[in-house]
């Protein structure tokens, strides 16, 4: 059976594609003539509806008795894909078929329908086919763009006729025989209407640079109180993560799809709160569920579990980091961390007396440090006998994947006592460990010094000193390699998503700051060395490659 809201959208949409077909359309639906310098290059389609029949039998069945030919269904990947990120389910638990219709007589225009079952829907993601027919995220008016031509359309859409990027993909079960069909999708300019009409430009063929280029564009956005709710709200998400590492759940569930109350049975939770909770935890990509009701752990989930270090950097952010930030107010007023307001001393120090939190603190920081440490060290040469001083370097992971990597090199981590202490060398290694302060000197004589997500802890007076120790230490020719974010500023180039949060973190935590690229090469100039190149690394840092002159 098909619902009366059904056949009645399915009406509309073939009404809208008998309009369509006329020249001109799609300057009139667009409402803007400057559509037309793009009527060359396309030519009507279809227009596409998603529809929840009992089965697909139903649609084809209405689409008889309108007077449409259907033909053989087709597997969607696009339009699944959507619907499987938009309700936060796995894509294989949503049975997504495409049928195209034609009208019996040739006049009018076609129909593409997708069609979910409405009891698979149900099962899935209870509430997803009121959501969808409300938003109407999935009906459009398609476009076939002429070969050779998708990009260039592409771009007129979007810079002159000011359409909005609405995702896209590949769909290798459509046109076969000509390598699958590309879409991209777009959302018509945001005007007063509250309905804002989608199209896609389609085109034959894998046009995989476009289609990444198109994804990475801005999707639409939600309307501002929405916005504002889910940003007010944005600290649940962080605890859920808080909490879900300190129950221990991506463990519980392992490499198992398990019911909520077996997941509640096995952290010793309450079954009700547990289910909900796991609930929440789809939003934020801990698990997902599958459509037995099971719910299996991510890949997002797998960095949580105890054997992560992801896990640790969890626990750091949601005790001591997550209590500090509750004096933010007070570290903008006082130009003081918001740490030594709520612990009474800085965060270092802090550490050095508490050494389970300390623990945790170095296991947290290789969470980022292994995802560059290999990185580093095949983006610099390190030549065997090289000496490498590794300053402020934690438990060593940077200094012995570097040393793993090269034989014939060694080196020194240098850190505070109370890391030293806990640290653990391999008797007969080539990395030691040794006991210090930066201000007040550091090992001298190496080839290459490394300073990892060290600079950003401290004020440009601290850095100052610390970059002057570091100088004193080595011969003119030796190399500093500096690991940290930058700020986007004259000279930067790179979308930056991570460094403007982790510089309030600086502020509410260490007291240092992130950096603009011109700052780092001041201050290090200050101290006498000079940056001779910046190389892109994971999770948005970057090494500073810098020569001592
Ligand atoms: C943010 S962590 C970075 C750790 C490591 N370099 C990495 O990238 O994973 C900063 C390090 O600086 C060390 N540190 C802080 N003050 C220090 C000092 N006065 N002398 C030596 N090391 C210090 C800390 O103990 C910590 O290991």
């Amino acid at each position: 059976m098909l619902s009366s809201q059904d056949e009645l959208r399915l009406y509309r949409a073939a009404s809208l594609a008998a309009r369509s077909t006329a020249p001109g359309a799609l300057a009139r639906l667009l409402g803007n003539p400057a559509a037309a310098d793009i009527d060359d290059r396309v030519e009507f389609d279809h227009v596409a509806v998603l529809v929840f029949p009992d089965s697909e039998t139903d649609v084809r069945d209405f689409l008889a008795e309108a007077g449409f030919e259907t033909g053989p269904s087709v597997p969607s990947r696009v339009v699944r894909s959507r619907l499987a990120e938009r309700h936060r389910v796995a894509e294989d638990d949503l049975d997504v078929t495409i049928v195209h219709a034609s009208p019996i007589t040739g006049l009018g225009g076609d129909l593409e329908i997708f069609v979910l079952p409405r009891g698979s829907a149900e099962r899935v993601a209870p509430g997803l086919i009121e959501r969808e027919r409300a938003r109407e995220e999935e009906s459009h008016t398609g476009w076939l763009v002429a070969e050779g031509q998708l990009e260039r359309t592409r771009r007129t859409c979007r810079d002159a006729l000011g359409m909005e990027p609405d995702g896209g993909g590949h769909n290798p079960h459509e046109d076969t025989g000509t390598g699958g069909r590309s879409v991209v999708y777009f959302k018509a300019p945001a005007g007063d209407k509250e309905y804002r009409p989608r199209f896609e430009l389609t085109a034959r063929g894998h046009h995989a640079e476009v289609l990444a280029a198109h994804v990475g564009e801005p999707v639409s956005m939600p309307d501002e109180h929405t916005a504002l709710l889910s940003l007010l709200a944005g600290h649940w998400s962080a605890r859920a993560l808080h909490v879900s590492v300190e129950l221990g759940i991506p463990d519980a569930v392992g490499d198992e799809a398990l019911e909520p109350a077996e997941v509640a049975r096995r952290i010793g939770c309450d079954a009700r709160a547990t289910a909900r909770f796991l609930r929440f935890l789809v939003r934020v990509g801990v698990v997902r569920q599958r459509a037995n009701g099971c719910y299996e752990t991510t890949e997002r989930g797998r960095l949580l579990r105890a054997d992560n270090p992801f896990s640790d950097l969890t626990r750091l952010y949601g005790n001591e980091f997550y209590d500090a930030w509750n004096d933010l107010a007070a570290a903008l007023r006082t130009g003081r961390t918001a740490f030594s307001h709520h612990y009474g001393v800085e965060h270092f120090d802090y550490f050095a007396t508490a050494p389970e939190s300390s623990r945790t603190f170095d296991r947290a920081m290789q969470a980022v440090t292994r995802l560059v440490a290999e990185e580093l060290s095949h983006s610099c040469p390190f030549p065997a006998e090289t000496t490498v001083v590794d300053i402020g370097g934690g438990n060593g992971t940077l200094l012995r994947t570097i040393v793993d990597e090269h034989p014939g090199v060694s080196g020194v981590v240098f850190d505070r006592a109370h890391v030293i202490g806990s640290a653990v060398a391999e008797p007969g290694g080539r990395v030691r460990f040794e006991a210090g302060d930066f201000f007040e000197e550091v090992p001298a004589g190496a080839q290459t010094y490394l300073l990892s997500r060290v600079l950003h802890d401290w004020d440009d007076e601290d850095c100052d000193r610390i970059l002057h120790n570091c100088r004193r230490a080595c011969d003119a020719g030796a190399r500093l390699l500096v690991v940290e974010r930058l700020l986007p500023g004259g000279s930067s180039s790179r979308p930056v998503d991570l460094a403007e949060p982790w510089d309030l973190q600086m502020l509410a935590v260490t007291g240092g700051r992130e950096r603009e690229r011109t700052e780092y090469e001041k201050l290090l100039y200050g101290s006498g060395f000079r940056v001779d190149q910046v190389i892109a690394m994971p999770v948005d840092l970057n090494l500073l490659i810098a020569t001592a002159v």
